[in-house]
């Protein structure tokens, strides 16, 4: 497993973690809440964002813009998309045009939500293995609550999760810590035995400032040098998030 960390953690990072002794029927994870982002960490949602901006696109007489030029703006919402799109066509886009372009996307985007979204590889297994070490899950994305709940039932995957929190959930969103710890406590949980798992800054920022060490997705959609340093952990497969590394983290 090759982890980066680079915030000291309380404990050494090389040699064997220091091992906890388990009663009988505890699990390694009982009581931890480990709650992830959505967009660009648990799922792929950049084709089905890239067909909502192509609409929008094409309703303004724009040419459509390809996978890989959306998939940086693709976890900073509608609008930072169609900001984007916009400038690469050298097209101005103003306050009004913005808004109803904004609306215009997400009510495409929620009738096509999961037409080629696809989990992450070993995204389920995550999922499975954290559970059945005792984690409660929790989802915790700046998209809206409705929007994510409607993808992650589309994905069959709502249930796994004790809260499922969006931008609209609280009075604040990422990288507000209230956003996530509003989540924490909806999952039942405690700040003191949770980790936040990303692909951005905007994650990695929010658990920071709760105190939480968290885990950036080196593959997601806006790994930059900044979430990178300040994360407690970097990785770059699902694989290597293991009860082992979770446990060590939150302890
Ligand atoms: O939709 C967004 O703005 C980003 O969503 P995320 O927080 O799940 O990455
Ligand atoms: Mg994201």
């Amino acid at each position: 497993m090759s982890v980066v960390r680079s915030v000291p953690l309380a404990r050494p990072v090389t040699g064997p973690p220091a091992r906890r002794t388990l009663a009988k029927h505890e699990r390694a994870l009982d009581g931890a809440t480990v709650v992830f982002d959505l967009d660009g960490t648990l799922v792929d949602t950049a084709p089905d964002l890239t067909g909502a901006l192509n609409h929008c696109l094409a309703s303004a007489g724009l040419s459509a813009t390809t996978l890989d030029s959306v998939r940086p703006q693709a976890g900073h919402g509608a609008k930072a998309m169609l900001t984007a799109a916009y400038m690469r066509a050298d097209r101005p886009l103003g306050d009004a045009e913005l808004t109803e372009q904004t609306a215009r996307f997400l009510a495409y985007y929620g009738d096509h939500i999961a037409v080629s979204s696809t989990l992450f590889p070993g995204a389920l297994a995550t999922l499975d293995r954290m559970a059945d070490a005792g984690a409660t899950l929790a989802v915790c994305t700046n998209k809206t609550e409705a929007l994510a709940i409607r993808l992650l039932r589309e994905l069959r995957l709502a249930d796994r999760f004790a809260a499922i929190c969006g931008a609209d959930t609280f009075m604040a969103r990422k990288p507000d810590p209230v956003h996530l710890s509003g989540t924490i406590a909806l999952a039942g949980g405690r700040i003191d035995c949770a980790v936040m798992i990303g692909d951005t800054d905007t994650d990695i920022e929010a658990a920071k400032r709760l105190g939480l060490p968290s885990i950036l997705l080196g593959f997601g959609y806006d790994a930059d040098r900044i979430a990178r340093e300040k994360a407690t952990a970097v990785v770059s497969h699902f694989d290597e998030i293991d009860v082992a590394l979770v446990d060590r983290l939150i302890r």
